[in-house]
């Protein structure tokens, strides 16, 4: 059979840009593997992305504003998959995540949660003339699941080993696992993964606060590492019940967000601090490093042989040191170790999703969502050219 060629398109919570992967894919399950042909970050304009992080604050907007940002993503998106395609060979299909503007995860037995992914899979269908999965929660959130994450079936097939017990650690604004046991008959049902708290949110926020907006993230970890963090403070923070929460668990700004850091700041008010702001900054990418390593020592049957991380976040020196650290004898690398770009394994993932879904295999795992079964996920857009 010969490999299809996907894009795969994903915004996640740090709302950057558009990662962009143009793949091929070939096999189904155990089989499958995936070429990065081109993977690509393409920045949103400045006040699309601006307008995104205020609705994922909690901003009200009018429908007609609803309608307009819908649509700028939709196109934003559309234009990403069409330069991807630049002196390649053209795809086939489409898979893509959207932007999430709102997340309710659910809260008790019988609820159900609500997700709402901006970025319509129709428009970007006609506008690119590729037929286009869009939608991936909903399907999973009907059926009781959390709508998250999607990626672990994905890891499972790419990154699973015969012998080796793997957490796949991604560190985006928010951060998320992926446990996968050895591979074994039954193996599917006894991988887990959920949202550990926060990625880079806070942190990210932090260095737009300290340097009014002149900086949006801490490149390399560089300033955190200039500071100590402050341990009674992170022991306060690390009381959030969200750490203890058991899995199936999923998150987002909602949570860890712009109020949550003004929380922090406020909290920080009652400490003493030798270098302000880096003790700070040290302090809350401490936050995310302890509570990575807390959620593995709570909620896994022991800790992984090997932690392999992706995400933005594999990019800071800084906290995959303090990762290191707090880890021990298990060892630190990045997915590029095992030949999946931790930049583009979320894209790379919602392209294997649409391909699933096009082929009729479940994308979700209810080990992971909680889900009451394996649904497809994802709606299929064709085109009209
Ligand atoms: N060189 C670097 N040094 C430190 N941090 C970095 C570096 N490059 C990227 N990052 C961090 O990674 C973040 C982006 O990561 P990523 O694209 O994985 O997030 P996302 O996909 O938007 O989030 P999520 O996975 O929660 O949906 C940036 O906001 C920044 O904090
Ligand atoms: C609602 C939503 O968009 N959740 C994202 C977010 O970003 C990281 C973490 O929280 C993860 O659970 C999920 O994305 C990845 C791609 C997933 O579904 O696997």
């Amino acid at each position: 059979m010969h490999p299809t060629r996907v894009i795969g398109l994903m915004s996640g919570t740090s709302v950057d840009g558009i990662d962009t992967a143009l793949v091929e894919i070939s096999g189904r399950d155990l089989d499958l593997k995936v070429e990065l042909i081109a993977g690509e970050t393409y920045p949103y304009p400045p006040q699309l992305r601006e307008q995104i992080l205020e609705l994922g604050a909690g901003a009200a907007v009018s429908m007609a504003e609803l309608a307009t940002i819908d649509d700028a993503i939709s196109r934003t998106f559309a234009e990403a998959a069409q330069f991807i395609q630049v002196g390649h060979q053209a795809a086939t299909l489409i898979g893509s995540h959207g932007q999430t503007v709102y997340h309710r995860p659910r809260q008790e037995a019988g609820e159900l949660g609500y997700s709402l992914q901006l970025g319509r899979g129709s428009l970007i269908a006609h506008l690119t003339g590729i037929t286009t999965v869009s939608n991936f929660r909903t399907a999973d959130i009907a059926v009781s699941g959390h709508g998250a994450p999607l990626v672990p079936r994905v890891d499972a097939y790419l990154l699973g080993d015969s012998r080796k017990e793997r957490c796949i650690q991604n560190i985006g604004g928010i951060s998320n696992v992926t446990y996968l046991p050895a591979v074994s008959d039954n193996w599917l049902c006894q991988i887990r993964g959920w949202d550990t708290g926060p990625g880079n949110s806070l942190l990210d926020l932090a260095v737009q606060h300290f340097t009014n907006g002149a900086k949006t993230y801490d490149e390399n970890g560089d300033w955190a590492a200039s500071g100590t963090p402050c341990y009674p403070l992170l022991e306060k923070w690390l009381s959030h019940e969200y750490f203890h929460l058991p899995p199936p668990k999923s998150t987002g700004r909602e949570l860890f967000g712009v109020a949550y850091l003004h929380q922090c700041l406020e909290d920080a008010q009652g400490y003493q601090f030798s270098t302000w702001p880096a003790d700070f900054l040290a302090t809350i990418t401490e936050l995310t490093a302890v509570s990575i390593v807390h959620n593995y020592d709570t909620f896994l049957p022991r800790r992984p042989h090997q932690v392999l991380l992706c995400g933005g976040g594999s990019r800071n020196i800084y906290l995959k040191r303090r990762l290191e650290l707090l880890l021990g004898k298990v060892p630190v690398s990045t997915t590029d170790q095992l030949g999946i770009s931790a930049c583009f394994k979320e894209a790379i993932a919602f392209a294997v999703l649409a391909y699933w879904r096009s082929v009729g295999i479940p994308g979700n795992l209810p080990s992971v969502t909680g889900a009451s079964q394996e649904v497809l996920l994802g709606e299929i857009h064709g085109h009209y050219r």
